[in-house]
C-alpha cells in the first residue's frame, strides 16, 4: 500500500516536471542526450550513467523502481551529469539548476 502511493507521488512529480509550461528549461533533460545530435562525442566518457526524464519515466512505468528513494536517486543523475558534463555558467547549467529548482519544490509538496 504505502510502496503504492510512494510511487503514485513519483508518477505526480513527474508529470508535472514535464507540462508545457517548464519545457523551456527541461527539454535538455526529458529525453536521453544524444551525443551524436549535439556533437558532444566526449559525454559517455565523462558521463557514466546516462540518465534523463524520459528514461525515468519508462522506469517508473516498468516498475524499475523497488522505492521512492530509487526514483529520486535517479533524478539526481540527471542533475549531477549536467552538472559535470555544462560548466557552471552555461545555458544548460543553468537550465539543470532552474530544474531543479522546480524539482525540489514538487518533491517536498
Ligand atoms: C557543444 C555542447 C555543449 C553542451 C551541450 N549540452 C547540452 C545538453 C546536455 C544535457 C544534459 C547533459 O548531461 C549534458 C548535455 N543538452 C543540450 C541540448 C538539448 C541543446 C543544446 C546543448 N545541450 C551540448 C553541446
Amino acid at each position: 500500500k504505502k510502496y503504492q502511493q510512494e510511487l503514485k507521488f513519483c508518477e505526480s512529480v513527474l508529470a508535472e516536471l514535464m507540462k508545457p509550461k517548464y519545457s523551456a528549461v527541461s527539454y535538455p533533460f526529458v529525453s536521453p542526450v544524444d551525443p551524436v545530435a549535439l556533437n558532444i562525442p566526449s559525454y559517455l566518457t565523462i558521463i557514466k550513467k546516462p540518465m534523463d526524464f524520459g528514461t525515468i519515466e519508462k522506469n517508473l512505468k516498468n516498475g524499475a523502481y523497488q522505492s521512492a528513494k530509487d526514483f529520486y536517486k535517479d533524478a539526481q543523475l540527471v542533475f549531477g551529469n549536467c552538472y559535470k558534463f555544462n560548466p557552471e555558467g552555461d545555458a544548460v547549467n543553468k537550465m539543470g539548476h532552474q530544474l531543479e529548482e522546480i524539482f525540489e519544490k514538487l518533491w517536498d509538496e
